[in-house]
């Protein structure tokens, strides 16, 4: 299974493939539009998400409820593209600044500069247009349709904040997977822990106040894999490092870890280990989860736990200085718009760009063009490890 997205930010509309899903498995529009208004939410976000109303166009791989075993198509419009028409329009334009908002002024902390001694762009529109997280959007659309099917077999996931500007949530072990989906869904910072998400929400109206921004640490959490999926054979199939690179890929996250993550660096290995215990019931278990739910590049059937990283959004009302590619003259811009913080709507990002790599390689273990035949094979597989 693989996805691509394509589309600008102010263009006319995100749009996301998804190939090799099996045919007959049930979906439907509101497992997609659910994730994509979850995206939108979270205290902190700019001007921007009052003008969008992301809903799903399915154009392609999906009837009746069912997917075909063919390509899935999504789209969702960019509602702010009507105020952009000339701006993004595709026909040539004369070169005229005021049709085509021509950006000279590199941002620190976006693509801008470097997209543009990339690809020779003097315009660095041509870049941010594209390195913008509005693509967020099409990736959890495609996250959606993963989600989807691991529901369908069993397999939960969520994402939720455990730190904004240094202030941290308490450990929430005691909750239930459902639990941890209603707190957080009910959060207007997506914390499990209400105390500190108060404390959250007001650093946010401060940093919004200072015209600065903040970041933090979101969480994934996903119960109901089975042991041994991934690989230790090669790099590229270890499903730890392709949980990593996916979740360092969304936009200003700045790193990842997994289960105590970098604590284990100052532990001794009797308190960084995992125990290994039996039951008839459960087959194997580990006695507790340090490492999060891998070892070898592969599930241990233990809760999966992941966090990751984001930095302050970069474009600030208290602007940065930066240099004019055309004077090459020093400037601090003031800006019309931004995010303050957005840690709350990327950990729904990341839930959804942990949920495809999850899914993937599900499907590369036991591939299947049926998805009730691939769910006899998962049923079978858990029992073989239960009884091994
Ligand atoms: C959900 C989400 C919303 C974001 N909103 C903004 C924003 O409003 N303004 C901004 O400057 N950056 C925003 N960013 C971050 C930038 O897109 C990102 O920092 C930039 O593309 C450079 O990429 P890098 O930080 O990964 O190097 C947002 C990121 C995410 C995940
Ligand atoms: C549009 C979204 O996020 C945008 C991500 C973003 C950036 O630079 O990454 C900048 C802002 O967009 P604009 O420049 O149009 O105000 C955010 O609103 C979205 O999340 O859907």
């Amino acid at each position: 299974m693989r996805y691509l997205t394509a589309g600008e930010s102010h263009g006319k509309q995100q749009t996301t493939i998804v190939e090799g899903l099996p045919a007959q498995m049930p979906i439907t529009k509101e497992d997609i539009n659910d994730s994509l208004l979850r995206r939108q939410k979270g205290h902190g976000r700019g001007k921007r998400m009052q003008i969008e109303k992301d809903l799903v166009d399915i154009v392609g791989g999906i009837r009746h409820g069912y997917t075909l075993g063919s390509p899935i198509a999504l789209v969702v419009h960019n509602d702010d593209f009507k105020h952009w028409i000339d701006v993004m329009g595709e026909d040539p334009v004369p070169e005229d600044q005021n049709i085509r908002r021509v950006v000279t002024r590199p941002r620190p902390g976006h693509a801008d500069l470097n997209g543009a001694l990339k690809y020779g762009h003097r315009d660095m529109r041509n870049i941010l247009e594209r390195s913008s997280a509005r693509e967020t959007t099409a990736r959890v659309a495609a996250g959606a349709v993963a989600k989807t099917l691991l529901r369908n077999l069993g397999i939960n996931i969520i994402g939720y904040v455990k730190e904004i500007a240094g202030i941290k949530a308490e450990e929430r072990d005691d909750l239930s997977i459902q639990e941890k989906i209603d707190i957080s869904e009910a959060s207007p910072v997506r914390s499990l822990d209400d105390n500190a998400g108060k404390k959250m929400m007001e650093a946010i109206d401060q940093a919004k106040k200072d015209g600065d921004s903040i970041g933090g640490v979101c969480e994934v959490y996903i119960e109901g894999m089975p042991a041994g999926i991934g690989s230790f054979v090669h790099y590229d199939r270890k499903l730890d490092g392709r949980i990593a690179g996916a979740v360092q890929s969304i936009n200003a996250f700045k790193g990842v870890e997994f289960g105590i993550g970098f604590e284990a660096a100052r532990r001794n290995g009797s308190e960084v280990h995992d125990e290994i215990l039996w039951s008839e019931e459960r087959g194997y278990y580990r006695k507790t989860n340090r490492l999060g739910g891998f070892e070898g590049g592969m599930t241990t059937g233990m809760p999966i736990v992941v966090k990751g990283v984001m930095k302050p959004i970069p474009t600030l009302y208290k602007p940065l200085q930066s240099v004019d590619i055309e004077t090459k003259e020093p400037f601090s811009a003031s800006i019309e718009r931004s995010d303050s913080c957005a840690v709350p709507a990327a950990a729904v990002v990341m839930e959804h760009v942990v949920a495809f790599e999850l899914a993937k390689a599900i499907l590369e273990q036991f591939p299947n063009d049926q998805f009730p035949k691939l769910k006899q094979t998962i049923d079978q597989y858990r029992e073989e490890i239960r009884s091994f």
